[in-house]
């Protein structure tokens, strides 16, 4: 059998990041041998305390190692200031765009034994929006005016509805053999183009576009402005199958989808590129619980899982799924975010065990 060694970089980032990070880690390495898979693993800086020991919160070599060495990572989490820090930049944010990882893929699903089954993906545009980061402020007669940059291109735009409908597609053929919510597959569209017309409504234009070709005639195609996407959203959840969103409301909208599967500590994303994926928990460095191993490892878990599967390792990911899934039906060992006493460890230990 051949074996395939995969060189991944582990940026645990500030707060729970470190926490989560070391059980991605354990996860792959405990994956069956029959498997055929291998891990390499470098440990990257990222960060605000990375920020605060080297004056940057994204050092260059993290950049290039990530770019010339390896097939993939897994970050943690960073701990932004909310007020502005000179020199400061999100690091995840600039990564996404350093290494055009143009989608951000967030699954959102409950276990299959639910009361109330939910099985979406969030398909977000990773590079652009108000996340390009221009800002500026200017004195006025009246005061402080503060403006940011909203960019939309058509490329970013056309592309991303290509990967929804490219998952729509894909989990349309897994529904095939294993049951589902979802009879067909659906591609819901979100925007607020009745209000920026030129920024949403070329998203809006190149997403239909691209989702025109005719590979994607199986997948419906509906679109929704964003303010009713939520309501929408809370009102009938598991009448979505994949949405495809802007970068900012992509990140809300994952955000409140946790909410309705029971915690953030649940939900993972990938940031994919061509031929690399960062796995990435949805949730941030959580301040209010660090340190105290109580942190919910679930969403690093699937994230690791997602990861995988972006690196054409499907069978691997499956079999994560299926030991965090069995975990949670049974529902011993949970984390206190999900109403439970289980330490991360225990959590960690659990699954495991049934990997
Ligand atoms: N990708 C990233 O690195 C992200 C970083 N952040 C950063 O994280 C910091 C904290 O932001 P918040 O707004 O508090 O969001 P957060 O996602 O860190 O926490 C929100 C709430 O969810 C809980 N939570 C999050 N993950 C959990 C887990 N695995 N298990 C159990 N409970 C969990 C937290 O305890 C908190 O009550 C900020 O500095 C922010 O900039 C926020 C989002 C994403
Ligand atoms: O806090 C940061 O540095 C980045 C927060 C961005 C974010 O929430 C996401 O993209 O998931």
């Amino acid at each position: 059998m051949s074996i395939r060694t995969l060189r991944i970089g582990l940026i645990p980032g500030d707060g729970i990041g470190k926490e989560v990070i070391p059980a991605g880690r354990r996860i792959l390495e405990a994956l069956p041998a029959s498997l055929g898979l291998k891990f390499d693993f470098v440990h990257l800086k990222a960060g605000f305390e990375a920020f605060e020991q080297t004056g940057t919160a994204l050092p260059d070599a993290t950049v290039d190692v990530l770019r010339n060495e390896c097939q993939g990572a897994l970050f943690g989490a960073v701990s932004s200031p909310t007020h502005a820090v000179k020199g400061y930049s999100s690091p995840i944010v600039a990564l996404r765009k350093r290494l055009d990882l143009y989608a951000n893929v967030r699954p959102v699903k409950t276990v299959v034994t639910a009361a109330r089954p939910i099985d979406m993906v969030i398909v977000r545009e990773n590079t652009e929006d108000l996340y390009v980061k221009q800002e500026t402020t200017r004195d006025t007669p009246d005061g402080k005016v503060a403006e940011a940059i909203k960019r939309i291109s058509e490329k970013a735009s056309f592309r991303i509805a290509a990967m929804a409908g490219d998952i729509a597609l894909r989990r349309q053929k897994i529904r095939e053999s294993s049951p589902s919510i979802h009879s067909k597959p659906l591609v819901t569209i979100t925007h607020k183009s009745n209000v920026l017309s030129q920024t949403d409504g070329l998203f809006r234009t190149a997403s239909k576009n691209a989702l025109a070709d005719p590979k994607y005639s199986p997948v419906s195609v509906e679109e929704q402005i964003v303010d009713s996407m939520v309501y929408k959203l809370f009102r009938q959840p598991e009448a979505y199958d994949v949405i495809v969103a802007p970068n900012l409301y992509g990140d809300i909208l994952s955000d409140g989808a946790a909410a309705l599967v029971g915690s953030l500590g649940l939900v993972p994303s990938a940031n994919v590129g061509e031929g690399f994926a960062i796995g990435e928990p949805c949730h941030g460095s959580a301040p209010d619980i660090q340190g105290k191993n109580i942190a919910n490892p679930i969403a690093t878990l699937r994230s690791a899982a997602l990861m995988l599967e972006f690196l054409d390792e499907p069978e691997a990911a499956a079999k994560i799924y299926a030991a965090v899934d069995a975990n949670l039906e049974e529902g011993k060992l949970l984390s206190p975010d999900l109403g439970g006493k289980a330490t991360t460890d225990e959590v960690v230990e659990d699954i495991l065990r049934r990997l």
